[in-house]
């Protein structure tokens, strides 16, 4: 068997994670893991003390704790030893960053380093469709009917947290929790930076460095989501 492929992206909100995860996961057939997306499936249908406590932190706005996210995306990522994988928004945090290590040799962290004035760009006209997650741009990829989420025609919202000053603050969080990561994975060469203001040109980098390390497949991509 193909030596397995580990990798993780990571980038301030509105970086573009999700949808350059999405093309890697097509373009490379690897299982793409959103922990975002995990935790809120788990807070959703996980009726267990965990669940309650996941949820807690959501609604927060707040990081759920390291040692509660380890636990849940251990078994998780157990599920997933026998492919390739990209995970996005784990690890948040340095200590997350050490249990992943402990567990994984990463072959490869992208990081999107995209200007703020394009981020806040890109939020002031960002509408998601809440039950799912599903995100759309106005310019970028809008839905097919003005409002409406495509697969269930619910209307999209605006999110709070997409506003100036959130997104400001939650920049500023980001630089500072997220440097101490970059420096863990620089001393052990795996970094690669990505800098830019549109994700179809940042894109053909990212697959050109990919398909150096990667044979480009028939897809067995899904996103992985609730266990
Ligand atoms: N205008 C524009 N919007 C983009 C571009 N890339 C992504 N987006 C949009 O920006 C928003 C954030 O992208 P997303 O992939 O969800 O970023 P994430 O928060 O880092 O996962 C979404 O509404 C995307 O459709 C781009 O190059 N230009
Ligand atoms: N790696 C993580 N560690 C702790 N909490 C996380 C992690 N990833 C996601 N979360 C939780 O999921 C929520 C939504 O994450 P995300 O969609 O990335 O939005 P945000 O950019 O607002 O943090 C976060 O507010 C946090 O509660």
């Amino acid at each position: 068997m193909a030596k397995l492929f580990r990798a993780v992206i990571m980038g301030p909100p509105g970086s573009g994670k999700g949808t350059i995860s999405k093309r890697i996961a097509q373009n490379f057939g690897l299982e793409y893991l959103s922990c975002a997306q995990f935790l809120q499936d788990i807070a959703a249908t996980k009726n267990t003390e965990e669940g309650v406590l996941v949820k807690t932190y959501i609604d927060k706005r707040m990081l759920v704790p390291d040692h509660v996210v380890t636990r849940l995306m251990q078994p998780r990522l157990e599920q997933l030893s026998r492919h390739s994988w990209l995970l996005e928004g784990y690890p948040r945090t340095v200590v997350q960053a050490r249990s992943l290590n402990e567990l994984y040799q990463l072959d490869m962290v992208i990081s999107l380093n995209i200007p703020y004035s394009t981020l806040s760009d890109r939020m002031s006209d960002k509408w998601i469709h809440p039950a799912s997650g599903r995100v759309y741009n106005m310019t970028f990829n809008p839905p097919r009917v003005k409002g409406k989420d495509d697969v269930t025609g619910e209307p999209l919202i605006q999110s709070e947290d997409d506003k100036p000053e959130a997104l400001m603050a939650r920049l500023r969080h980001y630089k500072d929790v997220a440097k101490p990561i970059f420096d863990l994975y620089k001393s052990q060469g795996i970094l690669h930076s990505f800098s830019g203001t549109d994700t179809d040109r940042i894109w053909p980098y990212i697959n050109s460095i990919l398909s150096t390390k990667l044979p480009a497949g028939p897809s067995e991509s899904r996103q992985t989501q609730t266990p």
